[in-house]
């Protein structure tokens, strides 16, 4: 449980499925935690439905997170309501990836209807022509040269 009484951290909330880790995750971890105290929410496989599940298994990839420099602490995340975290760590600012569908307005209102005061950004792209940079492409690299 992280305490918010009287303390004046800047608390930053960063987010995803991380499966498969790759320079891409550590790009967008660098950019948030250059914020402040940088908390990742890891998407529990259940909630994981806009994509193929991921392979690695949650408490795995929550503990890769967590190990990575920039992240101060890796959580995972809640099965029903993705604001229970949020209203836990009571971040200052929530940096959503680069690529990520998610409406940073609707989020907003989200947490002003909660009454959590907390700006929303978005990170910037780290991108490359022969590089992995992504869990999918690297997946289908494997299934391309091993399979
Ligand atoms: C503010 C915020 C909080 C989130 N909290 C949770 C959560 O508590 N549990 C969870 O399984 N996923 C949570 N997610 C992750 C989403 O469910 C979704 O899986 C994720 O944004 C997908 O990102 P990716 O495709 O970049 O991996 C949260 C997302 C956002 C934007
Ligand atoms: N190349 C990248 N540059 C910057 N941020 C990235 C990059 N790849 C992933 N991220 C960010 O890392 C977080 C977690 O990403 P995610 O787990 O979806 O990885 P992914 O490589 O994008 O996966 P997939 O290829 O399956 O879509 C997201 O916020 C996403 O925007």
């Amino acid at each position: 449980m992280t305490s918010t009484d009287g303390d004046d951290t800047q608390r930053v909330v960063a987010q995803g499925t991380f499966d498969i880790l790759h320079p891409g995750h550590v790009h967008y971890l660098q950019e948030a935690a250059e914020l402040g105290e940088l908390h990742v929410i890891v998407a529990r496989r259940e909630n994981v439905t806009h994509k193929p599940k991921p392979i690695v298994p949650d408490e795995q990839r929550r503990r890769l997170v967590a190990s990575l420099d920039p992240v101060d602490e890796a959580h995972l995340g809640d099965r029903e309501d993705i604001f229970v975290p949020i209203e836990r760590i009571q971040p200052n600012v929530i940096v959503l990836g680069h690529d990520q569908d998610h409406d940073e307005d609707a989020i907003a209102d989200a947490l002003a209807e909660r009454g959590i005061d907390c700006e929303v950004m978005r990170a910037s792209a780290l991108e490359g022509n022969e590089a992995l940079y992504s869990t999918g492409d690297i997946i289908d690299r494997i299934c391309d040269e091993r399979c």
